[in-house]
């Protein structure tokens, strides 16, 4: 694979320079990130914010390599990730990424044990062992009790615990949360903000959060103000 011409730095989980993405806007360009350049620190968290249609969400996806940009660079635990083949980069991010979504996107034909356990099938773990992570995993997100559950069974703050803890079970550096509590009433979403920063300190991972929530804004970390596809600014939240 190749190595990325953008300096490897260990504190930094991810460095973007120069990202552009364009969408077809029913026949014009739309050019929804532009010129975004910046990095993610590690074992930190970062918040992102801005007004609707900024393009938040594309940002989030192309750090999450689930899009690729036109333009830039993106080095992610020192890898040019838009180096890599299909194949490569979702193995790469299988290894190193995990997600949050607003819509918790459980499997509900499965229980919350095996939401959980999903994402270690390609990992080369024994069922045992699977199952042993999962419920590691579930404990910490104080759901011990509801491993046997289908998601229908269970409330909306509970199934975002289970995402939380799909999103870790593979220790990923770094986990991408696009709106997690968009969907949850605030007493549930002050829940679970509390729940990912007890779980950035315990287990050290880097967050990155796209969020309208002003509780979340609050909070210590970075902050990563987008407007118009552009970087507005980059600030520290003590
Ligand atoms: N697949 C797509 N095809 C065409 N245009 C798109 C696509 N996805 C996003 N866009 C456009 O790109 C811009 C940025 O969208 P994005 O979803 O990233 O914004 P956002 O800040 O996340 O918005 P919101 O806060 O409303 O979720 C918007 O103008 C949007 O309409």
């Amino acid at each position: 694979m190749e190595q990325s011409s953008l300096p490897y730095d260990k504190e930094k989980i991810a460095i973007l320079k120069g990202v552009v993405k364009k969408y077809n806007m029913d026949g014009y360009p739309l050019t929804a990130i532009n010129n975004v350049s910046c990095t993610i620190p590690k074992g930190e968290i970062t918040f992102v914010y801005g007004p609707s249609g900024s393009g938040k969400s594309t940002f989030l996806n192309i750090l999450g390599m689930l899009d690729k940009p036109e333009e830039g660079e993106i080095n992610i635990l020192g890898q040019d990730v838009l180096a890599l083949n299909d194949n490569q980069a979702a193995d790469f991010r299988a290894k190193h990424i995990g997600f949050i979504f607003q819509s918790f996107n459980l499997l509900p034909v499965l229980s919350v044990r095996e939401n959980v356990e999903f994402p270690l099938l390609h990992h080369g773990l024994s069922h045992h062992e699977r199952r042993e992570k999962a419920e590691y995993y579930l404990e910490s997100v104080g759901l011990k009790e509801y491993v046997d559950r289908r998601p229908g069974a269970i409330s909306g703050g509970q199934r975002q615990r289970v995402a939380i803890a799909r999103a870790l079970v593979t220790t990923p550096a770094l986990v991408i949360a696009d709106e997690p509590t968009a969907n949850l009433d605030s007493s549930t979403s002050d829940e679970i903000i509390q729940l990912m920063l007890d779980m950035r300190s315990h287990f050290n991972t880097s967050f990155v959060i796209c969020t309208h929530n002003e509780n979340l804004l609050n909070e210590s970390g970075r902050l990563i103000h987008i407007v118009d596809g552009k970087l507005q600014n980059i600030g520290v939240k003590q």
